[in-house]
């Protein structure tokens, strides 16, 4: 029997630093919106079994989406962060193991999620990562370069990220319990004890964050349909 999972996509953030007029997820983006892109990657992939959608509680825009009433998909309130939201996207999972996917990372392939799910299972989960291919500097307060950072184990973090869902709850309880700043959900697996698997996958699976962001989200997701 094949092990199925569910993607709790937070989808309730409101895109700030895109500058837009609405939250980057509604935003179009070759032909759709963007948060459509995303979940039609997701719901397409024959592991995933249920999609659960954290929105704004002020958001009456994703209702409109036919998406909103496809029966795999479910939908909750988010929270103030990023990780209250996925928390709360939690309570509605049902499945041992749980997915976690930005709403604003469209990019995402079937073939970076298997990778995820495999390495994941053989371990305390993990998470999606591309290396850092830049010289790193660290700078002071004034923006002066104070020195250069060893980038040779460094990963810039992307998602889905991978964990048990009891395992997740528990760590993301903790870690906003005590305040700690958590921007993805292995910071609070580590936070825990827990020893995530960075996962190397496509640097193309960028988070849409700024504006000139669209413009590359929409070459890769025309390149990889040409790959297909
Ligand atoms: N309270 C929040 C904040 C963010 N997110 C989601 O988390 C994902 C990644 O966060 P980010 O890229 O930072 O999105 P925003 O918070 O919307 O962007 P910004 O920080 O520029 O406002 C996004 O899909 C966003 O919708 C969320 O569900 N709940
Ligand atoms: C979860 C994440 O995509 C990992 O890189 C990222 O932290 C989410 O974006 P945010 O700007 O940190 O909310």
């Amino acid at each position: 029997m094949m092990l199925t999972f569910t993607v709790v996509v937070p989808a309730a953030g409101i895109g700030s630093r895109m500058g837009a007029a609405c939250p980057k997820q509604y935003l179009p983006l070759a032909g759709k919106f963007l948060i459509e892109h995303t979940l039609d990657r997701l719901l397409s992939h024959p592991r995933i079994a249920q999609v659960v959608v954290a929105i704004a509680p002020d958001d009456d825009f994703f209702a409109t989406l036919p998406l909103a009433s496809h029966p795999r998909v479910s939908v909750i309130h988010g929270g103030t962060v990023r990780a209250e939201s996925v928390l709360n996207g939690l309570s509605l999972v049902k499945t041992e193991w749980v997915l976690v996917h930005d709403a604003a990372r469209p990019c995402i392939t079937h073939h970076d999620i298997d990778l995820l799910i495999h390495e994941g299972l053989a371990g305390d989960g993990g998470l999606l990562g591309s290396r850092v291919r830049d010289t790193m500097k660290r700078s002071d307060t004034s923006g002066h370069v104070v020195r250069t950072v060893d980038r040779s184990d460094l990963w810039h973090a992307l998602t889905p990220q991978f964990f048990r869902c009891l395992e997740l709850q528990q760590a993301l309880q903790d870690a906003l319990g005590r305040g700690a700043m958590i921007t993805d959900e292995a910071s609070a697996m580590e936070l825990a004890g827990w020893r995530p698997r960075m996962v190397e996958g496509r640097a193309d699976n960028i988070k849409v964050t700024r504006p000139e962001d669209l413009a590359l989200a929409a070459l890769f997701l025309n390149q990889q349909e040409k790959e297909t």
